[in-house]
């Protein structure tokens, strides 16, 4: 697939405190409409996020506002801190690692277009003081990807618990898990994650892949397996979308 094919809106990346405090000011001083996606992408990257009474209150409702207009499928890309997801995001949109990320402090989102199909990419940053907000996009999304950082074993049980957590009340959701790092000594293989993470426990209702992916610094040229994974994703969401269509349809059959 040429580059040229995708298009993308990167719509948030880091902030410079002092300006998204006052931007924030400003805004709570106006008000902020429902559905303003640019408040809330400045408040989650807002390093002053405050954790307790109202100001947890606010937050909760501007993530609440990211969820209220967004056009598009959502994929949901959640995971562990330093699992990858920001990485593997720039490398679907801008086909390889260009830039150094740093850690997403709320949330980070991508729109592509190819074809017909307009997906939008939703990582929500992976520390733990972020991951209660995970599962306030599970009812949004199309299909989930989950990234794991392979060579992270200690940690494979917590990302077990987590996945598993977070799916139990979406036994259809379809999933893809991105066992990544492969590229590190001591990784876990593909089929002892698939085992780590009790995969054959979610559900046999649910489509789900479970894909190895490494990142390379080097090379504009998206490399196979993630280029698999990305083009793997997108089939997903537009046979989700097919079938949203054909419920549709079979909904406006009912009422004639
Ligand atoms: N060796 C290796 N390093 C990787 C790979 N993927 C990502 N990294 C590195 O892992 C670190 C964390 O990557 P991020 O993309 O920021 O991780 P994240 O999941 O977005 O983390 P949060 O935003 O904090 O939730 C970065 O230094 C990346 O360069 C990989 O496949 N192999
Ligand atoms: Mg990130």
């Amino acid at each position: 697939v040429q580059p040229g094919l995708w298009g993308l809106v990167l719509a948030a990346a880091g902030g410079v405190a002092l300006a998204v405090w006052s931007v924030v000011w400003r805004r709570r001083r106006r008000g902020v409409e429902p559905g303003d996606r640019s408040a809330a992408s400045e408040v989650l990257n807002s390093p002053f996020l405050p954790g307790s009474g109202r100001a947890r209150q606010e937050r909760r409702w501007f993530f609440l506002t990211l969820q209220v207009k967004s056009s598009g499928q959502q994929v949901l890309l959640l995971g562990l801190e330093g699992s990858g997801k920001s990485s593997l995001l720039q490398c679907f949109t801008a086909g390889g690692l260009e830039y150094d990320v740093s850690p997403t402090q709320g949330f980070s989102a991508v729109s592509v277009h190819r074809e017909e199909v307009h997906v939008e990419f939703l990582e929500i940053g992976g520390a733990e003081h972020l991951r209660l907000y995970w599962d306030m996009y599970l009812s949004r999304a199309a299909v989930l990807v989950y990234v794991v950082d392979s060579s992270d074993r200690a940690r494979l049980p917590l990302a077990r618990r987590l996945l598993h957590r977070l799916l139990r009340p979406e036994p259809r959701l379809p999933l893809v898990v991105l066992a990544n790092k492969q590229d590190l000594p001591g990784a876990c293989s593909v089929t002892d994650l698939h085992e780590a993470l009790s995969l054959s426990d979610l559900g046999d209702q649910r489509k789900m892949f479970l894909i190895g992916t490494h990142l390379k610094k080097t090379g504009a040229q998206l490399d196979a397996g993630l280029q698999d994974a990305r083009d793997l994703i997108l089939q997903m969401v537009a046979a989700v979308r097919e079938d949203q269509e054909r419920g549709h349809e079979t909904k406006a059959c009912s009422f004639l």
